[in-house]
């Protein structure tokens, strides 16, 4: 046991892909920052969650396009090699090892310590590494906890006694399952059941809700579930799962609606806060819980701490994390000179556009690619809105990307500004035409000055064009 201290302006707690951000503003800020991270430097997204699962789906995509297309389709004459694939997977992972990612912490200039760290008071930060060592870190500015999220277990009879896939075990696994049964129909459950039944496994998602994706647009549920089915998973809506057992090397799932058999059962219901042993009951905040931040994500109340990423619950997506980053980095760097810092909308030290203009990308086949307010969350917000709908698959552009392309594009517009409030894009290849919606919704462009973005011929962003003349009408 050693008790060394040590103090930097800056500590930031989780060295994932938001708190490496945090740090790395805060040091070209001019502040000195550690960095503690207790498993892999770069965190869920590089090695359990973005990057492998868009690996794993990757291959499974551009077979996808080339069997749509007549002419490359006829070259396509083999299957998918679920090997190459895996193992084109574990590049991408670098075989769970995070050597580059400290080497580029090392790089940047930042301090980092290997270990559990846990609050211990104000600005202070208690890591405890291998072997017990530990080190007392002191904060002359800010504590920044980004210890993002884990997987939600579900309250069902006998589950975690059958010891179920994570999503960590779902971007990890080193073969397919015979049959894997996946309950969730969020983000997770959809790309898992693309990845997994593409890759040889039998597929049956599990989806408590009317819809699969049932925060979007209803038509990126309806055409996920469609062509899920087309592929041959069973796709079971408005099922709820009653209890879980092992039944010798079956998992038995007994739900509404009849019992269900598989190999590995991959529960994927959503995320809780990473906080349940970060020390947060010694500055009086409650274990477990997200952090309750400000849009600087300064935590309420406590002035010295920020909670960014995952762990404060506004937007569960790397670059969303990364953004904020970037904006409670600015924060903590111009408190520590000692500016006035502004939470108003779109300021530079405001994560603004979680609550206005958050984009994602659902890497299902089609793909579902969205930005801003859906129409139930506009109807909730009680904005006047109106709702232009029209098929991707009628823009020459689309009908050269794919034989038959069919696709979907939804745009909220608010009917007195007359601005975009959101957009959606649900087809195949649509995740490289969101970030002219995003300039679009965050910018604030009206209507009539977008007539006046010309899209290249022939393109997919043609369907600018088509939604501007049906808003028209
Ligand atoms: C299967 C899956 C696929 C996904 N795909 C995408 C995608 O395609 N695009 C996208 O934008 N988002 C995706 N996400 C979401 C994305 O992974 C997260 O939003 C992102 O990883 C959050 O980053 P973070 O740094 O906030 O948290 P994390 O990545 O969870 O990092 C937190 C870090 O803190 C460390 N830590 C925790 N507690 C302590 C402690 N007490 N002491 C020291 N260290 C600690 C952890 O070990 C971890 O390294 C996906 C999520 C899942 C589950
Ligand atoms: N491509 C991406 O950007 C990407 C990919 C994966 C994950 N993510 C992020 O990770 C987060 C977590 O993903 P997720 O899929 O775990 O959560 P999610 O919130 O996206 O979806 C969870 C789904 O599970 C359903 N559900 C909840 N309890 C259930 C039960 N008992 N039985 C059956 N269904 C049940 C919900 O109705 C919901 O549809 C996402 O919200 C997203 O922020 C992003």
């Amino acid at each position: 046991m050693s008790g060394q201290e040590q103090e930097f302006d800056v500590v930031v707690l989780g060295a994932g892909s938001t708190g490496e951000n945090v740090a790395d503003v805060v040091v070209r800020g001019g502040l000195s920052a550690a960095l503690v991270e207790a498993e892999l430097v770069g965190g869920e997204c590089s090695y359990w969650a973005c990057m492998p699962s868009k690996a794993l789906l990757r291959g499974t995509e551009v077979l996808t396009a080339a069997r749509a297309v007549d002419g490359a389709r006829q070259a396509v004459t083999g299957e998918q090699d679920v090997a190459a694939t895996l193992a084109r997977r574990d590049s991408f992972t670098h075989g769970w090892d995070d050597s580059s990612q400290a080497e580029w912490v090392d790089g940047a200039g930042i301090a980092l310590l290997r270990g559990t760290g846990r609050l211990d008071g104000e600005r202070t930060v208690v890591v405890t590494g291998t072997g017990g060592t530990t080190t007392r870190l002191t904060a002359r500015h800010a504590v920044a906890v980004c210890t993002g999220s884990e997987a939600a277990v579900p309250p069902i009879e006998g589950l975690p006694g059958i010891d179920p896939w994570t999503p960590r075990d779902a971007t990890s696994a080193k073969e397919a399952p015979g049959r894997l049964l996946v309950v969730g129909g969020g983000y997770v459950g959809c790309e898992m059941a693309t990845a997994w039944q593409a890759l040889g496994a039998r597929v049956t998602l599990v989806q408590r809700g009317d819809r699969l994706l049932e925060e979007m647009e209803p038509e990126a549920g309806d055409a996920v579930a469609a062509a899920l089915r087309d592929r041959g998973v069973d796709v079971r809506l408005r099922t709820d799962v009653l209890a879980a057992r092992r039944d010798g090397g079956e998992v038995v799932l007994q739900c509404t609606g009849g019992e269900l058999r598989g190999d590995e059962v991959l529960v994927a219901v959503g995320r809780q806060a990473r906080t349940a042993d970060a020390g947060l009951g010694t500055v009086g905040l409650t274990p477990g819980e997200y952090l309750d931040v400000d849009d600087s994500l300064q935590v309420r109340g406590l002035p010295w701490l920020y909670g960014v990423g995952d762990v404060n619950g506004r937007r569960q997506l790397t670059h969303m994390g990364k953004y904020q980053a970037r904006q409670a980095g600015a924060a903590i760097v111009a408190r520590a000179r000692g500016e006035q810092v502004s939470t108003a909308d779109w300021s530079p030290t405001a994560a603004t556009a979680d609550r206005r203009a958050t984009p994602s990308v659902v890497f299902t086949e089609p793909q579902v690619a969205s930005v801003g307010l859906t129409r139930a969350r506009a109807a909730k917000a009680g904005v006047p809105h109106r709702v232009v709908v029209y098929p991707i698959g009628s823009v020459a552009g689309a009908s050269l990307h794919a034989d038959g392309y069919t696709g979907t594009a939804v745009a909220v517009v608010d009917a007195e500004r007359e601005v975009l409030l959101g957009v959606t894009f649900v087809g195949p290849g649509v995740a490289e035409l969101l970030h002219a919606a995003t300039v679009a919704v965050v910018g604030e462009v009206p209507i009539a000055r977008l007539w006046h973005a010309v899209p290249a011929y022939p393109t997919m962003s043609e369907i600018w064009l088509r939604l501007l003349e049906t808003y028209r009408g």
